[in-house]
């Protein structure tokens, strides 16, 4: 298969404005081979507008034949943590959403490696996910490293930002819990300012790394280039 816009593995072409990269350098023969063999049965069905048009509610207990916990991580980047989590925690599923199709490569050959089976991969933006996701259907969300927009003028591209936090805060069950982590000390900041009115507590909020966390390939360049991270954790109202 090929990496180009045209593949039929790319994600769903944007109806919403997403700023991010969705392809980077050629994938390897491995990786369009984890894609091209793959992605067809982990991928969830119904989320793109494509594939569901009237936009009708997904339920993830179609999606993984079982009635587990689910967990949502937000742009899994190259996958470690998400591969972490379902083999740590084999009870629950997780789902996890990346547009950027190197990262889907990478965390299919982590998903392989690691033989867990709890997982679904969403090859696109997390907000068509929790367009179709149930009310309270999610016990547990991840967002990790989230893209840092520093500008001031690019802040409301954000993920700590309404138009994302009130879907998320919808398809949260009350009493789930939502991670952020982040070198970015002003992403911090608006993470405290913004994630509450969206319906969360503060539970913590440390320099110490969760007890189960595993640290992502962003996190160890943070860590390279001396920028220490914050671990936020929220409750759902
Ligand atoms: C800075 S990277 C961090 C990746 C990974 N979490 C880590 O810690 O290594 C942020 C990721 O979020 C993804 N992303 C940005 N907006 C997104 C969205 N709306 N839905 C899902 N993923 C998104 C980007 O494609 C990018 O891969």
């Amino acid at each position: 298969m090929s990496d180009t816009p045209e593949s039929p593995f790319d994600p769903s072409p944007p109806h919403r404005n997403f700023y991010g990269r969705r392809h980077g350098k050629t994938l390897r023969q491995s990786q369009k081979g984890y894609l091209s063999e793959d992605l067809g049965d982990l991928r969830p069905r119904g989320i793109t507008v494509e594939d569901n048009p009237d936009r009708s509610t997904v339920d993830p207990r179609v999606i993984f034949g079982n009635d587990n916990p689910v967990w949502l991580e937000v742009g899994f980047g190259g996958g470690e943590h998400m591969v972490h989590m379902a083999a740590t925690y084999p009870g629950i599923n997780i789902i996890g959403c990346e547009p950027y199709i190197n990262g889907v490569a990478m965390l299919l050959g982590k998903i392989r490696a690691a033989g867990v089976s709890n997982v679904s991969v969403h090859p696109g933006d997390a907000r068509d996910l929790m367009d179709v996701l149930p009310d309270a259907s999610v016990q547990r969300a991840f967002l990790m490293y989230p893209d840092p927009w520093p500008k001031a003028r690019h802040h409301r591209r954000r993920f700590v930002t309404p138009e994302h936090l009130l879907p998320l805060a919808r398809v949260m069950q009350p009493g789930g819990i939502f991670r952020v982590a982040s070198d970015i000390p002003d992403y911090i900041r608006q993470t405290r300012e913004e994630v509450p009115p969206a319906g969360f507590e503060t539970v913590d909020d440390t320099p110490v790394a969760w007890d189960d966390w595993i640290s992502t390939r962003y996190e160890q360049k943070a860590l390279r280039e001396g920028r220490p991270p914050n671990y936020v954790t929220f409750r759902r109202l």
